[in-house]
């Protein structure tokens, strides 16, 4: 029988499967060996003599997000609250970046709009225009809420961001429940307390399921590889293919058709200036290997 990964609990998986049932499975000796089964795995179970459920195999994954760790993504959302704690557009843009590496398209939310609309709009105008959905949120005062549905597509929907931003509050307000634990920001840091969770899958409406991932403050995105960093720039893409060079990284080289096409306002600067960053600290780890 077929099924989906929905929690890992201490080498028992949560699967749901096809009838709609839950069941907790083992996974078999052999399979242990093969390889490492991920929330979002889909999986074909069988029962054993004794009545236990086992997972005898993982299906080929369409994607794979090392960050959190979750097979089959089919909606990554990325989120951020505006203030407190204060938004890293750079850390957004590196997060985007892996999620274009991994194959998922991803879309933005910028929640706490309540503590500074203003700027909120402007991140949203940016967002947008580099090509991405993207909208603004208050769980405080409910701005923005209406729009949350319009971003919920797919089978696997995975919330992720920074620390204290919201994702619980989010998850909570969609789903109707308390199911996920909010944290209190610590006032003295305006960052959020670490709230401890396992990666889970929980079931939203008949055909959704929507995880909530533990908070990050570090980003590795040391796997990249610097001239494949372009790329995953969406925006950018128009104008890949078109420079002087082939092997143009659009940095400092002449007749760069990306950086002509910042020059004529086509590409974001902050956007392009947040590439070069990226690309700087990709070079100097490779370096450093
Ligand atoms: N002002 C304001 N505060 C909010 C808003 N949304 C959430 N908060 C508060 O921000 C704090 C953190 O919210 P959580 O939902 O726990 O954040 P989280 O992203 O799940 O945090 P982690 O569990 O650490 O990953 C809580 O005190 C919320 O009440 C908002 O739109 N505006
Ligand atoms: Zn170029």
């Amino acid at each position: 029988m077929n099924g989906i990964v929905l929690k890992n609990q201490n080498g028992y998986f949560n699967v749901l499967l096809d009838n709609n049932e839950t069941a907790s499975c083992r996974s078999r000796g052999k399979l242990k060996k093969k390889t490492d089964i991920l929330v979002g795995d889909y999986v074909d179970c069988e029962l054993d003599d004794s009545g236990q459920m086992l997972i005898k195999d993982v299906y080929p994954r369409l994607t794979v997000l090392h960050r959190p760790p979750i097979a089959n993504v089919d909606q990554l959302i990325l989120v951020s609250a505006i203030k407190s704690p204060d938004l890293d557009q750079y850390l957004l843009d590196k997060m985007i970046v892996l999620s274009e590496y991994a194959g998922i398209n991803p879309a933005i939310i910028i929640n706490k709009y309540d503590l500074d609309p203003s700027h909120a709009l402007s991140v949203r105008y940016y967002y947008v225009n580099a090509g991405y959905d993207c909208i603004c949120t208050s769980l405080e005062t409910k701005y923005g809420l209406e729009n949350v549905q319009m971003l919920l597509k797919g089978k696997i929907i995975a919330f992720s961001g920074p620390s204290g931003v919201g994702k619980s509050s989010l998850l909570n307000y969609i789903l109707g429940s308390s199911h996920f634990i909010s944290g209190e920001v610590s006032s003295h840091s305006g960052r959020g307390k670490t709230t401890t969770r396992h990666a889970e899958l929980v079931r939203y409406s008949d055909h959704s399921l929507l995880m909530d991932t533990p908070g990050y403050t570090l980003l590795n995105l040391n796997h990249l590889m610097p001239e494949e960093t372009a790329y995953l720039f969406k925006d950018f893409r128009p104008y890949l293919g078109k420079c002087r060079f082939n092997d143009c990284m659009h940095d400092k080289e002449p007749d760069c058709a990306v950086r002509d096409a910042v020059q004529n306002g086509d590409i974001q600067l902050e956007r392009y200036n947040n590439y070069i960053k990226l690309l700087s600290e990709l070079n100097s780890e490779k370096n450093r290997r």
